[in-house]
């Protein structure tokens, strides 16, 4: 678990990118749809990083894991996925450092891979819209696998693809759940503490790092995993 690093995998929302407020503005379009008030940005926030259907669930439930209807669940999830197709790149943006840092990163000859709980149809699209997919030799979705973070598969997949052993590639993203699938498949994990993490405190998970920003990634891996 202590080889050089080769591969670094990165998070998308909340670590590459704040999507927030047109996830925010596809679901309180879906809420309105629906005859509900709508939720803001600021509760949106809380409820990223499991990926669409739960951020749905979440804004129908008002709970973390709550099962609302499933025919209500089938109409609203329809509703959000068609909002969130036109709001997709709206107000969404890079982050501070990310171009820099994945400029630094590809520079070092680092594979890279981007791994996200959202869904293929939004990632590819938003990555290409921001500038970003030439960097990445592996995207994986949502939907891509059957599971998604916080199961290791998506990590374990991205580094066969990029035909790194999982020893010597590094995980980097915003929440719990990157660093539990970056734990599971025996990755080290650096986070960000400014994207979407539940609205706690991203150190108390205990990644082997907390990064500003993405900027300060290349010189990290030359002085603690290159
Ligand atoms: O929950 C989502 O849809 C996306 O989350 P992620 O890019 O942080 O994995
Ligand atoms: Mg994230």
């Amino acid at each position: 678990m202590s080889g050089a690093c080769e591969a670094v995998l990165l998070d998308l929302d909340g670590t590459l990118v704040d999507s927030a407020p047109d996830l925010a503005a596809a679901v309180d379009e879906m809420l309105a749809a629906l005859g509900r008030t709508p939720a803001g940005e600021a509760a949106v926030r809380r409820w990223i990083g499991n990926g669409a259907p739960r951020l749905v669930k979440r804004a129908l439930t008002g709970e973390m894991e709550a099962e609302p209807d499933p025919a209500l669940f089938e109409r609203a999830y329809a509703l959000f996925l068609d909002a969130y197709q036109r709001h997709l790149s709206e107000g969404t943006r890079l982050y501070p450092g990310v171009a820099q840092g994945l400029e630094g990163l590809a520079a070092m000859g680092l594979r890279l891979g981007c791994i996200t709980n959202k869904p293929a149809r939004f990632t590819e699209p938003l990555l290409a819209r921001l500038g970003i997919r030439r960097y990445f030799g592996v995207v994986v979705s949502g939907d891509t696998l059957p599971r998604g973070k916080p199961d290791p598969a998506p990590l374990l997949h991205a580094a066969a693809c990029l035909k790194i052993e999982p020893g010597r590639t590094l995980m980097v993203g915003d929440s719990v759940n990157d660093v539990q699938a970056a734990r599971a498949a025996g990755m080290r994990v650096v986070c960000v503490p400014y994207g979407y993490n539940h609205g706690e405190d991203i150190a108390a998970a205990q990644p082997d790092a907390v990064i500003a920003s993405l900027a300060e990634l290349p010189a990290w891996i030359l002085n603690e995993a290159a």
